[in-house]
């Protein structure tokens, strides 16, 4: 079932836009005209399979934001829209601890909307680091970014950054001022550029008015961007949210480079990349799995090529769960691959060995047809020097074993 959003709002224009903006991030709008129905349609559902709820701030029966707070109050993040854009409208608004606040009739804030929903899910995955030598600022900045769903870290010292960073391998963004007492914000924020690059970790400082200077010397130092406080609760969310999509953007554009579009292994070129380092660097025992589908054409000569893939789909979510503790890859074609360190050959043997036998059993449901399939695979732990070669050696073994008769393994 999918997670619902509630949306309270009195126009049917607006609610048919906000129910579409809904549908398009993945949830199910559940929605109500008045307070009144909004508090009828809660008696009957539990705060918590709400991930939010869009709010009108002025409704025939809660002219002046009472609907604001009652979701606030029932702990459903909220989300604020309104018709009037003057100040007062706005203060009241952003006095309450709100997710964000949109003023109605602008098709890009829908489309900004539609993005912070998808967000709102996405981010209980994310952690930020707030780094702040005040605890008064620190807590407030960690506030804000939890009405967000953000996982939070808080450290008081450089020293307790560096600590926290090591330790949670969830944080994405660094938020710091220049206030910490062990190092200044531009040390901290030079010395975390040496570890990770920009699109491993972003860094955002924060600096005061009276400061100015500081937000160019912390893009000098590193940092991706700056803020100047006091700033706009909008201003905050939107930096906040501009540079994790950045860094999501480019973490989506390596799983591309590096993985195979079909099954989602890695591909040969990141195999190599991968485990020609480790292979080098380690003196420790390593094997590697070439594995082969037997008679793989046969199922795109009678299935279709579709079965096929779906085969190619089938094995490799095996290998992604048989094989998670080492690394695996597609060739190409039906031809996979398991770097195994830190194994000796019998260990590697018996795994491999349970692993067809799991093949061989598998029985694979396509278009009212029951597919099956053999594998033959070739293991080698010899190692002269690369891991090319460990494959060539793979690659002659897996050829003994398909001219003995395919579904078999061969050692040496
Ligand atoms: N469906 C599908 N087929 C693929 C894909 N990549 C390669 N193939 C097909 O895989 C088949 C491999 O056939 P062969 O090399 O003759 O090997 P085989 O039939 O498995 O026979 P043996 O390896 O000797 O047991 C070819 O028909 C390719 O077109 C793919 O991504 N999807």
């Amino acid at each position: 079932m999918p997670t619902k959003v509630l949306v309270i709002e009195d126009s049917t224009t607006i609610t048919r836009v906000l129910q579409r903006v809904v549908e398009k991030a993945g949830y199910e709008a559940v929605c109500a005209s008045s307070l009144f129905q909004a508090r009828h349609l809660f008696d009957q559902d539990m705060p918590e399979s709400f991930l939010c709820a869009i709010v009108d701030f002025h409704l025939p029966d809660a002219p002046m934001g009472e609907s604001i707070d009652f979701t606030i109050e029932s702990y459903i993040p909220t989300i604020v829209v309104t018709g009037r854009e003057d100040e007062e409208t706005r203060e009241i608004i952003v006095s309450k601890p709100i997710v964000d606040y949109f003023t109605k009739g602008n098709n890009q804030f829908y489309e900004y909307l539609s993005r912070l929903l998808v967000r709102l899910q996405k981010n209980k995955q994310i952690g930020i680091l707030v780094a702040e030598g005040s605890r008064q600022q620190r807590n407030k900045t960690l506030a804000l970014l939890q009405r967000h769903n953000f996982v939070t870290y808080a450290a008081s010292t450089a020293e307790d950054a560096r600590n926290q960073l090591a330790q949670h391998k969830d944080i994405r963004l660094l938020i710091t001022t220049n206030d910490l007492p062990d190092a200044s914000g531009m040390e901290l924020v030079d010395e975390m550029r040496v570890r990770y690059s920009k699109e491993e970790l972003c860094i955002i400082g924060l600096s005061d008015r009276d400061h100015r200077k500081q937000s160019a010397n912390f893009i000098k130092s590193g940092a991706n961007d700056y803020l100047t406080r006091p700033f706009y609760l909008e201003e905050f969310f939107c930096r906040v949210m501009q540079n994790i999509e950045y860094i999501e953007n480019i973490e989506a554009l390596h799983r591309a480079a590096n993985s195979d579009y079909l099954t989602g292994l890695f591909n040969r070129r990141y195999f190599f990349q991968k485990t020609e380092n480790h292979a080098q660097q380690s003196n420790e025992p390593a094997c590697i799995a070439l594995m082969d589908i037997d008679y793989f054409k046969n199922i795109n000569d009678t299935y279709g090529h579709d079965a096929g893939d779906m085969v190619l789909k089938t094995i490799a979510n095996l290998i992604i769960g048989h094989f998670a503790a080492y690394i695996p890859a597609r060739m190409g074609g039906e031809e996979f691959c398991v770097y195994l360190p830190q194994i000796t050959i019998e260990q590697a043997k018996d795994l491999i060995e349970q692993f067809r036998m799991q093949v061989e059993s598998l029985s694979i449901p396509f278009a009212g047809n029951q597919l099956s399939c053999t594998i033959s695979i070739g293991l080698t732990d010899q190692f002269n020097g690369s891991v090319t070669d460990m494959l060539s050696r793979a690659d002659a073994l897996l050829y003994q074993a398909k001219e003995a008769g395919r579904n078999q393994l061969v050692c040496g």
